[in-house]
């Protein structure tokens, strides 16, 4: 893997923008794009950037199941309010979480995965080490599925909502067989809360019990760190 380190969330957005410029100008045509907020650093450099975007698709990783596309706490919304409403793309594809059909859901979802391979993924990390949404134990070959969130992770995403119970407690994630299938990964991280987990995914072994460790069987993958989450790498 390879290893940018950065001062702060600024930087490291303004680094994975160029990565982003270069391959769009090298005429990559699918971005794999994920919530949280360590890509949003990345989504302001591209919104505030002349790179035109209409011609491009993007594939998102997850959405939570029971949410319509127009509440605030949705992945839907998250994406439009960072990045398509100020840049639209030709196609923008989220995991239907309104549908509560997971079989359907999950299989449309492959189909779309299926039709526009991801060129360059744009991934976070839960302090877990879940990718997208799939906790520890997933299978680490996997396609999209619908998952139960844990503790940790219903505990974290809490700042975005009201009241904790209003936090879904299962969503759509793409696998990690089909991150893994992207041409290309950055995966981004700050702070101390995600440096246990950069920990086992860049020196720990190859296990479900972290899985962004499946990334080291990866071949193109670059990680963004600001030194808090890199302080346990050895
Ligand atoms: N499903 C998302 C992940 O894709 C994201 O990586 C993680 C970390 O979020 P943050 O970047 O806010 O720490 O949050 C959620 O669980």
């Amino acid at each position: 893997m390879n290893i940018i380190k950065v001062n702060d969330t600024q930087m490291g957005g303004k680094e994975a923008f160029k990565i982003v410029k270069a391959d769009m100008e090298n005429g990559i045509k699918v971005l794999g794009l994920a919530t949280g907020s360590s890509p949003i650093t990345l989504y302001k450099e591209m919104t505030n950037s002349d790179l035109d975007f209409s011609n491009m698709t993007s594939v998102n990783l997850d959405e939570y199941v029971g949410l319509k596309p127009d509440n605030e706490q949705s992945y839907h919304y998250f994406m439009k309010e960072h990045l398509f409403s100020k840049k639209p793309f030709k196609n923008s594809y989220v995991p239907d979480g309104s549908n509560p059909d997971a079989e359907a859901a999950t299989k449309a979802y492959d189909k779309i995965i299926e039709e526009n391979p991801i060129d360059l993924q744009i991934l976070g990390i839960g302090r877990n080490g879940h990718i997208g949404f799939n906790e520890p134990g997933s299978p680490l070959d996997g396609t999209t599925r619908k998952v139960s969130l844990t503790e940790s992770t219903i505990e974290a995403n809490t700042r975005f909502f009201e009241d904790e119970k209003d936090v879904p407690r299962f969503a759509y994630s793409m696998g990690i067989g089909s991150i893994m299938k992207a041409k290309k990964i950055i995966l981004l991280a700050y702070g101390e809360a995600k440096a246990d987990a950069i920990a086992a995914t860049v020196n720990g072994p190859v296990t479900t019990d972290c899985p962004a460790s499946a990334l080291q069987n990866h071949p193109d993958v670059t990680l963004i760190v600001d030194d808090a989450a890199a302080s346990k790498l050895n």
